[in-house]
């Protein structure tokens, strides 16, 4: 088993314990139910966006603790005066240790950038929950999900007016998903290994039509890399760690932004 099944089949067990405990028609009267959510598509195309979907994450399988000691509010405001595109935060808590509380807390003070709910969905309960919880986005991972199961999550997150970043990490993955007008991440890291490699991803992104929105994702440390996907058609650029792995992940946020050109 690779890390991927392991996580999916881990998930798929907590969720069907989830489901027991919290009833969908509760979720449906949660605060977010009540709010409209912001757009990713328009964040990271509107004119002077810095593309950059700045995230939360305090562990991984492959890098352990990244960071541990900051708070998901001061990390998220310091992004925000980072003039970030969007936020993404991880909610998966047995592998990345974050909890669905970190979106709440987030949610409360921000309006205004969109936040991705950062897991691995395998159930539509869990894009209720996204909603419930006030996320904007939600992620779709074509790795573990079926053809029939990219099209009717995605269906289920648009109907509540949910954005979805879907990703794939390989051109069987793409061809899983019906590319018009989609936001397409693509994940420099294979979930399988963890090998990370840019140039696979290059590659990868000629592959995708001109109406998708392409987003790189993982392993991005060097605001000169930035330059170079842009180059390549990317409009997005989702970075964890190298913003997590400092004492203060805001204002790391902040100097590698001022520094892209
Ligand atoms: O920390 P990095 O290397 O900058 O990567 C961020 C993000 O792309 C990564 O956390 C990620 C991309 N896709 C995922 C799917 C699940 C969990 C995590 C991820």
């Amino acid at each position: 088993m690779n890390v991927l099944d392991k996580i999916i089949a881990h998930k798929k067990k907590e969720i069907t314990q989830l489901k027991r405990e919290v009833l969908v028609e509760k979720l449906v009267k949660s605060p977010g139910f009540n709010r409209t959510p912001i757009s990713l598509k328009k964040s990271l195309t509107v004119n002077g966006s810095t593309g950059i979907i700045a995230e939360f994450k305090r562990q991984s399988p492959s890098k352990g603790i990244i960071n541990d000691k900051v708070s998901v509010v001061d990390v998220t405001q310091g992004y925000l005066d980072a003039n970030v595109a969007a936020q993404s935060i991880l909610t998966d808590t047995h592998f990345f240790g974050g909890t669905i509380l970190d979106v709440i807390q987030a949610r409360a003070v921000n309006d205004i950038t969109p936040i991705l709910r950062k897991d691995f969905i395998v159930d539509g309960f869990q894009i209720v929950e996204a909603k419930a919880i006030g996320a904007d986005v939600i992620l779709l991972i074509a790795a573990c999900l079926t053809k029939e199961e990219l099209k009717n999550y995605g269906k289920l997150a648009e109907d509540l007016g949910l954005d979805v970043l879907y990703e794939v990490h390989s051109k069987e993955e793409l061809d899983k998903i019906d590319l018009d007008h989609k936001i397409i991440g693509i994940n420099n890291r294979n979930l399988k290994t963890f090998e990370v490699d840019l140039e696979h991803s290059i590659e990868l992104a000629s592959q995708i039509p001109s109406s998708c929105i392409k987003v790189s994702e993982s392993g991005i440390s060097d605001p000169r890399i930035i330059t170079g996907l842009k180059e390549y058609g990317f409009q997005g650029f989702l970075i964890g760690e190298n913003f997590m792995k400092t004492e203060d992940p805001g204002y790391a946020c902040q100097e590698f932004i001022s520094q892209i050109r």
